[in-house]
């Protein structure tokens, strides 16, 4: 659980209290983490767009806001990020578990799993790849700064081979 608990402890020790997400495999111990937290309030949503849009509420209320998603979802929030969150400089922290590349078994993750950081860079959000769960927590703290900075998302991803401190 290491893996999951240095990120379950960073976005606590960031202040981040809202928390969106649509599950996959690989974050289903941070999602029993958070979900099981009282400090955070925990909103699962169907599709990756309606997190974007239910944080975007959020942070209007003044919430510092986290999505946990799949990086395959990135694909179905493009227009959520450029409508609202480039016009109205929105801030979040996307927590992204990237399959599609090393030990993955569904084919169908593979384009994505290829295209993600392209993605990410076409929406100009600034993206980081820990390896370690010390490393995943200091850059989670420093990204939760950063998006404010910008007030705009800034993406923090988890390939397969970091969910093996999990294990
Ligand atoms: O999106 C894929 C389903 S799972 O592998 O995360 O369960």
């Amino acid at each position: 659980m290491k893996g999951s608990l240095a990120i379950y402890r960073a976005l606590k020790d960031s202040g981040i209290k809202f928390i969106c997400s649509v599950p996959c495999a690989n974050l289903k111990n941070l999602l029993k983490l958070v979900d099981e937290d009282e400090y955070f309030l925990h909103v699962p949503a169907t599709r990756e767009e309606e997190a974007f849009g239910i944080c975007a509420g959020a942070h209007m209320a003044g919430k510092k806001t986290a999505i946990l998603m799949q990086n395959s979802g990135l694909g179905n929030s493009i227009n959520a990020i450029a409508s609202l969150y480039k016009i109205y400089q929105i801030p979040t922290l996307l927590i992204i578990s990237h399959r599609g590349e090393l030990k993955e078994k569904i084919p169908a993750q593979i384009p994505m799993g290829r295209w993600v950081t392209k993605l990410l860079d076409v929406c100009e959000i600034p993206y980081y790849k820990p390896k370690t769960p010390e490393k995943a927590y200091k850059i989670i703290k420093y990204a939760s700064e950063y998006m404010e900075k910008i007030s705009y998302p800034v993406a923090v991803l988890f390939d397969a081979l970091y969910w093996e401190w999990d294990y």
